[in-house]
């Protein structure tokens, strides 16, 4: 098939997503929640704040009071302690932040500004007062939904969720990731290779990226190029219930590359194999039962580079994420002369860096082939060529995808 007629890239990952819609929910502890998605709008419990406070330590008063000399000391308000009393007129009650505004008092003369007559109580402006009140209600409202099913919980989520005064928090059940390699040559990390052998590397990127994303990885390890032994391995992933089943290499077209072919014989129904991108060309997508089938080609940026585009956002749209497919690039500047772009997408490894402008310089690393993991781990960014583009000169602006 020549390039030009394979699959799009948008086109491919909307039909990955299309099948895609959240599994179960699940409640989890506050302190369990980070990385995690709501699967229900989170309404507050409570208002914030939940009266009228200061926003500085200093002086409650009511502005008028002030102009007609010092006002009187009557009292003290602290941080879960008002005066409990509304302010008179000519008063002024000390105030720390935080604390609630007395009824009544309408500013806060800063301590800073403020001028303690020495003996009678007093205290008078050495500069206006300003507002410096927080009402009740300007950060949220009692009732009021603040935090949307499909928003992923980080520090600002789960802090605006704990104070809505949610201790427990509703959760998309993770979706279950099984991976397995295939492959001859391969042996896992801190074994002795033989002489053509070499270190699977793969399943780690990927379960990384997948884990990130908020799944749950079950890696099942090495299996070997044979039909018989590659749909026992498939068997053992659907037996552990995945959602999703990734394999790794054996997508192409060589005699032994028997992954597409295994999982056809396990029941796979195949919705697309071979895709308009590089790297990543042989990525097998299609559904056996229940579980969504991801097989990535076996160069590692192939994997890695299909794991970012395709597996993170499925997994995201399965626990309901609505921005799942959204658009991650920015734009950049190029940082040398690149030439036309054939048939693929290109998501060539790139460097980033500021120009004197301040503008974002993205430079192609020189190698570019999809074997090199010492030029994708010095890589910010992927720069991104569509199918077809002309030559692109150094300075001009481009799409990058910062990893
Ligand atoms: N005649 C053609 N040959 C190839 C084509 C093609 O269209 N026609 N496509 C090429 C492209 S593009 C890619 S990408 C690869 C993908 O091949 P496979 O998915 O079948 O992967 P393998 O052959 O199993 O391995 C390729 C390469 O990657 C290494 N590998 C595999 N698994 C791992 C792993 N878990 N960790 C580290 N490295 C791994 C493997 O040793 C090979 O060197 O096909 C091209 N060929
Ligand atoms: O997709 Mo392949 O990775 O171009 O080598």
């Amino acid at each position: 098939m020549s390039d030009n007629k394979l699959l799009a890239v948008d086109d491919a990952l909307a039909r990955v997503l299309a099948g895609a819609t959240r599994l179960g929910e699940e409640t989890v502890a506050l302190a369990d929640a980070r990385g995690r998605t709501l699967s229900r709008d989170l309404v507050a419990r409570r208002t914030q704040p939940p009266v009228d406070v200061s926003a500085m330590d200093g002086y409650a008063v009511h502005v008028a009071d002030l102009a007609r000399g010092p006002v009187k000391i009557v009292g003290e308000s602290a941080a879960g302690h008002g005066y409990g009393a509304p302010l008179g007129p000519g008063e002024a009650v000390r105030i720390f932040t935080g604390a609630p505004v007395p009824d009544g008092a309408d500013a806060i003369l800063l301590q800073e500004d403020a001028e303690v007559e020495a003996g009678n109580g007093g205290v008078k402006p050495g500069a206006s007062a300003g507002n410096h009140i927080r009402t009740a209600g300007l950060d949220f409202r009692e009732g009021a939904a603040a935090l949307f099913a499909g928003t992923r919980l980080g520090f600002a989520e789960l802090a605006l969720a704990a104070a809505m005064n949610h201790a427990m928090l509703p959760v998309a059940r993770r979706p279950r990731v099984a991976l397995l390699a295939a492959g001859d040559e391969l042996v896992p990390p801190g074994a002795e290779p033989g002489p053509s052998q070499i270190i699977s590397t793969n399943n780690f990127a990927v379960a990384a990226i997948a884990e990130e994303a908020g799944a749950e990885v079950i890696d099942f390890g090495i299996f070997r190029d044979d039909l018989a032994e590659l749909e026992r391995a498939i068997g053992i992933a659907r037996e552990a219930q995945a959602d999703i089943l990734v394999t790794l290499g054996g997508a192409s077209v060589g005699d032994r590359d028997l992954l597409r072919p295994a999982l056809a014989r396990q029941g796979m129904t195949l919705d697309f194999w071979k895709i308009a991108m590089r790297p990543g060309k042989p990525l097998i997508s299609g559904r056996l039962g229940d579980a969504h089938i991801l097989g990535l080609p076996g160069n590692p940026v192939a994997s890695i580079v299909c794991a970012l585009v395709f597996l993170a956002p499925l997994i995201r749209a399965l626990q309901g994420d609505p921005g799942s497919g959204a658009d991650p690039t920015e734009t950049a500047i190029a940082g040398a002369d690149l030439p036309a772009n054939k048939g693929r997408r290109d998501y060539m490894r790139a460097t980033l860096a500021k120009d004197a402008e301040g503008r974002l310089v993205a430079t192609p690393m020189p190698m570019q082939d999809s074997s090199l993991l010492t030029e994708l781990a010095r890589s910010q960014a992927l720069l991104i060529r569509e199918p077809g583009d002309a030559p692109l000169p150094a300075g001009a602006p481009c799409r990058i995808w910062r990893l």
